[in-house]
């Protein structure tokens, strides 16, 4: 049986007056590759923000590997979940392996050991980057920079990893090459769940997907490779035509005149 890395139960939210979850029910399991997809602003972000910590949340239950997040301390927190948010701008030319070291900061403070140091090195190494490692973070690529906020990521030493759209930024190939490092990773112990768009490419590395709608986390019923055009219409409001590529389901968005459904935005 599959062990629950993040169970939410209950959980509502809202800016100010403005309800943006509500009673959210969701089960991520362990050690496999979880993807969250769903229009912009549905709630994806703000979703993650709050199993990572960074939102408040009083209404439901959020658990981090059984523990009720709130009541995890900062540094308990950093051993179990590793978080990528969607914005992260440096404005400081700091070296590479600088800006992955801070990652650590959890473990050593303000006195990295070489333990940390060979951290940093693996996790450049496992992305392909250590070509980098002494370029200042501010001259690089969106594509490059993006690779090394993964890295930073990964030197924490997470249970779960949390990446808000980690491929944004990312050409094929590094899209390509990220999603098979994360799909991996789940080979060796790692929880990975991310945000995408793309649902094609959910659908190629995820074990998982789930969608966000009318202020909820959804996910097919049953068949969804006959169903999966409804389905998807329902969520994104466009509709698709479904093929099967290798024995895997792939979506294309209809190109008719008018192929989206008139709803509010
Ligand atoms: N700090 C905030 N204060 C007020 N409203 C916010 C705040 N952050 C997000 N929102 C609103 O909450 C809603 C959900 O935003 P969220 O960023 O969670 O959506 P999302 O699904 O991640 O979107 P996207 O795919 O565009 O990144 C949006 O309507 C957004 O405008």
């Amino acid at each position: 049986m599959t062990e629950t890395a993040i169970e939410v139960e209950n959980l509502s939210f809202g800016y100010g007056k403005t309800p943006i979850l509500e009673q959210v029910q969701v089960a991520f399991p362990a050690n496999r590759f979880s993807v969250l997809l769903g229009r912009n602003g549905s709630g994806k972000s703000t979703l993650f923000n709050i199993m990572a910590g960074l939102q408040k949340y009083r209404h439901g239950s959020v658990k981090l590997m059984g523990k009720e997040r709130c009541k995890l301390s900062f540094s308990d927190c950093a051993r179990v979940l590793g978080f990528l948010p969607q914005f992260h701008k440096s404005v400081f030319p700091f070296h590479v392996k600088d800006v992955v070291l801070t990652g650590r900061a959890a473990f050593s403070a303000f006195s990295p050991r070489k333990s940390d140091m060979e951290k940093v090195g693996q996790s450049l190494e496992e992305l392909g980057i250590s070509h980098l490692a002494d370029r200042p973070y501010t001259e690089l690529s969106g594509g490059e920079q993006q690779l090394v906020m993964i890295a930073r990521v990964l030197v924490q030493d997470p249970k779960i990893i949390l990446l808000d759209e980690p491929t944004n930024h990312l050409d094929v190939y590094y899209q390509t090459y990220v999603l098979e490092k994360l799909k991996k990773l789940t080979e060796n112990d790692l929880t990975v769940i991310a945000i995408m768009h793309d649902p094609n490419m959910a659908f190629l590395y995820a074990d998982h997907c789930y969608f966000m709608k009318d202020r909820t986390v959804v996910t097919p019923t049953t068949g969804f490779d006959f169903h999966a055009s409804d389905f998807l219409e329902y969520v994104y409001d466009v509709r698709f035509t479904t093929v099967l590529v290798n024995n895997k389901l792939m979506v294309v968005p209809d190109r008719k005149t008018d192929n989206r459904i008139q709803v509010k935005p």
